[in-house]
């Protein structure tokens, strides 16, 4: 009998492993801060190290940071060394306040409070349980990217047509990817298995600035994988767009609300804009576990402020004179009336609003 092939996963590591038992093992997380220049990792032993590795964006994408959490949370109901100040405290209200710390490292992103509160909701915290739910997040979450990578490739192929004599033509934002994800990503999903199909795709990436998720994730997981990607400066997106140059555009989520109103990576609503303008199709991809239909609306969704530093010393160097005032929006928010389909791993959700996002997730 035809074995079933494993599923594709593009070259570069996974960003997230568990080493060892549910009792003493430890997360072994891909360090993206170092991409593309270097692959190096970060074993993960204390709830300290978790919320800092989120915080730092050493491992970063809405589901991949609802997996870490998850991950974290088994560490937190290990036996901690008995000089620790957690030695003083009950092991459930160790969890409860591994729970609570966890949550404050991003406030975007809603798989890490999705995450934390399905393991929560466990009525057993003990390592080998909360370990059993959280590689069962992490698998669930390798499945859901294949699906929706399925879902948006049968939908475009059917739905856009490129200009002649080229491929299909994508332009993405920030990183959607395997990087961001358990699976092939969410976004880049349907570019991977295009690839995988052998279906002539060409690939538009922006560096995504102040951190250059783009450059530095995106550019490198798809070149790797022999994907066409192209890259190109934030601020070039309208002139490929006005050149004629892209088909459609596909981005992750950090988080949906109920009418569609979608956060995700500051600059994503300047293309969705720009798209419009254009008439080029708009996609946002995301698993269901990027929606909080707790929220009616995207006016409700925290969006995380970072650091002065991440734009004046951008990766070592001083690009701005000291002292100046800089705001730095992590994320903003796309309306849906921009959006032409939300794509999840149960299917599409064209023009997404209230009556069809809660339909579709019900
Ligand atoms: C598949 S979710 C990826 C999503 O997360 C990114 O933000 P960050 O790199 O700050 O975690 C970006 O918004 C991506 O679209």
């Amino acid at each position: 009998m035809q074995q079933t092939p494993p599923p594709y996963h593009p070259p570069i590591a996974p960003p997230i492993e568990w080493i060892g038992p549910a009792e003493s093992g430890h997360l072994r997380l891909l360090d993206q801060t170092q991409l593309p220049i270097t692959t190096t990792y970060l074993d993960c032993t204390t709830t300290q190290h978790i919320w800092d590795a989120i915080k730092r964006l050493v491992v970063r994408g809405a589901p991949a940071i609802g997996i870490t959490a998850a991950y974290g949370l088994v560490i937190a109901s290990q036996t901690p060394p008995p000089n620790s100040p957690l030695a003083a405290l009950s092991p459930e209200d160790r969890f409860q306040k591994s729970c609570d710390y966890l949550a404050t490292s991003r406030p975007t992103a809603v798989n890490l409070f999705w995450a934390i509160d399905r393991l929560r909701k466990l009525p057993d915290h003990s390592p080998a349980a909360l370990l059993a739910e959280a590689k069962k997040i992490h698998e669930e979450d390798r499945k859901m990217c294949h699906a929706i990578g399925q879902h948006a490739l049968d939908y475009l192929l059917q739905h856009i047509t490129p200009h002649t004599n080229r491929p299909l033509t994508f332009h993405t934002h920030c990183n959607a990817g395997a990087l961001a994800t358990g699976g092939i990503g969410t976004a880049t999903a349907p570019m991977y298995l295009a690839h995988e199909q052998n279906i002539p795709i060409r690939i538009f990436a922006d560096e995504t600035r102040p951190l250059l998720q783009g450059s530095r994730l995106t550019a490198f997981e798809l070149q790797s994988a022999g994907i066409d990607v192209t890259l190109i400066c934030d601020d070039m997106a309208a002139h490929v767009m006005q050149q004629k140059l892209i088909d459609l555009v596909i981005v992750g989520a950090d988080r949906i609300a109920a009418n569609g109103d979608a956060a995700n990576k500051i600059g994503t609503y300047n293309l969705a804009v720009l798209a419009k303008h254009h008439n080029i199709p708009f996609f946002v991809a995301a698993p269901s576990s990027t929606f909080d239909l707790s929220l009616s609306d995207g006016s409700h969704i925290p969006i995380e402020e970072r650091a002065s530093n991440e734009i004046t010393q951008g990766f070592g160097n001083q690009t701005a004179p000291n002292n100046i005032k800089t705001y730095s929006p992590a994320f903003d928010v796309t309306p849906h009336a921009l959006i032409t389909a939300l794509i999840t791993e149960r299917g599409i959700i064209p023009k997404p609003n209230t009556q069809s996002v809660t339909a579709h997730l019900s």
